[in-house]
């Protein structure tokens, strides 16, 4: 990789072996975005290790949960160890008929939360923290805080091709004949190729100075303009019927393997796609406005869960403001426009609508390649291979692909949080 082993990652290093026992592959990938990676280490320690009213086992089994929904093995082996490390009860790792009901209890906000969060209710929350030995409102934002935390690094995870770790179990192996690619062949991204969008003339799509070109015209263009609210309202909808259209997946191909399935129930609840879930004229548009991060998920998660607010907040800026002012070999870009694109594009997926924001945007500066990839990783990031890696944004360095990738984890992980956080405070008024 080419960042350097300047001070600042290596003490990051140093501080991430200590906690963890282990530099993991996705702690080496971060780092091309050491800013990013303090916070994220940070978090991670505090909302696992730290404080927080949930007991450790909790803590780990809950990341097991969530990263299953996604069939994440990778995620899964390295919390079933913290799992057990904690001394966890190994009974427990049989599977979801095998752990305490509070935690069976949990599992229908975890299979919302991962892939439909706007069907969070009040009822849901208040089913959970209702009767004998059930959860506190503390208790359930942090468990919520740890579902959005581990389903969204799927996403990372999946989308960046992350290999095995050594001393799991598909970890250290010889390469099968023929594949000559430069990791252990088990990884999604080395999968066969099963390409998103097909033919080849697709990948060639413009380039970046073409993208440039059209970054300058649409500000000067929003300079001269005058939209509607009604206008942008219609464009915001627009999005999604424009949206990368997604090869239906064989049931086969990601069905979970035999040692995940203990901890998955309803494989087949997945993702919907905004546009066909209900008559366009009543999509259930969150706006932004009415309940966003900065003026009430925040202060609400500070106040149950003390200090989360403020790490996840100091994340979710880190990520959304992360810039080097460059686009592959140019320097000196101003990428806002691009960046707050594929942020509002990963919003938009979950029918979050920010209703300053002129959607039209999104399908200027998101060429398809790119669209599909960014739909596919945070939707259905067990589907990404080599191939969709290879043909977005192609002329673009990898470090640049990470930070899209740290875009889809920490867009994700907001969109879910609002959801639930939301339907917490509805629940509490
Ligand atoms: C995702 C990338 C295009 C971001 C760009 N390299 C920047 O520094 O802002």
């Amino acid at each position: 990789m080419d960042s350097c082993w300047c001070c600042p990652v290596q003490e990051l290093y140093v501080d991430a072996f200590l906690h963890n026992n282990r530099l993991e592959h996705m702690v080496q990938v971060m780092s091309f975005h050491p800013d990013y990676l303090a916070c994220f280490l940070k978090t991670q320690q505090y909302m696992l290790r730290c404080y927080g009213p949930l007991p450790y086992d909790y803590r780990h089994f809950i990341a097991i949960m969530a990263a299953a929904r996604h069939q994440c093995s990778y995620l899964i082996g390295i919390q079933t160890n913290e799992f057990l490390l904690q001394g966890g009860d190994e009974r427990w790792l049989k599977g979801l008929s095998h752990i305490p009901k509070k935690l069976q209890d949990l599992y229908e906000l975890n299979k919302i939360m991962a892939h439909r969060p706007w069907l969070i209710s009040r009822a849901h929350i208040e089913r959970l923290t209702q009767g004998n030995d059930n959860w506190s409102i503390a208790e359930l934002t942090h468990a919520v805080v740890l579902l959005a935390h581990f389903h969204s690094l799927a996403s990372f995870v999946y989308g960046c091709g992350i290999n095995a770790e050594l001393d799991q179990s598909d970890g250290h192996s010889f390469e099968s004949p023929g594949n000559g690619g430069g990791n252990s062949g088990k990884s999604p991204l080395s999968r066969s190729p099963h390409s998103l969008t097909g033919s080849s003339a697709h990948e060639m799509e413009g380039g970046i100075e073409v993208l440039m070109e059209k970054m300058r015209r649409l500000t000067e263009e929003a300079a001269a303009e005058e939209v509607t609210q009604e206008e942008l309202l219609k464009r915001f909808e627009r999005v999604e019927t424009l949206s990368a259209e997604l090869p239906a997946a064989s049931k086969q191909a990601f069905s979970p393997k035999e040692d995940i399935l203990c901890y998955v129930d309803d494989a087949e609840f997945t993702y919907q796609d905004f546009a066909k879930r209900g008559q366009p004229t009543e999509l259930p548009t969150f706006r932004a406005q009415d309940y966003s991060w900065e003026d009430h998920g925040f202060s609400l998660a500070n106040r149950l869960y003390p200090d989360i607010g403020t790490y996840l907040d100091d994340k979710f800026n880190t990520a959304y403001n992360l810039t080097y002012f460059t686009m592959g070999d140019n320097t000196d870009v101003d990428t806002s426009s691009f960046r707050r694109s594929i942020w509002n594009y990963i919003h938009c997926m979950f029918g979050i609508r920010h209703d300053d924001y002129d959607y039209c945007e999104v399908n200027q500066l998101l060429e398809r390649n790119l669209k599909a990839y960014v739909k596919t990783v945070t939707c259905f990031p067990e589907r990404v291979t080599r191939r969709d890696y290879d043909s977005f944004m192609r002329e673009f360095k990898h470090s640049e692909k990470v930070h899209v990738n740290l875009m889809v984890l920490e867009a994700r992980m907001q969109a879910e949080l609002l959801y639930a956080l939301r339907a917490i405070n509805r629940y509490m008024t």
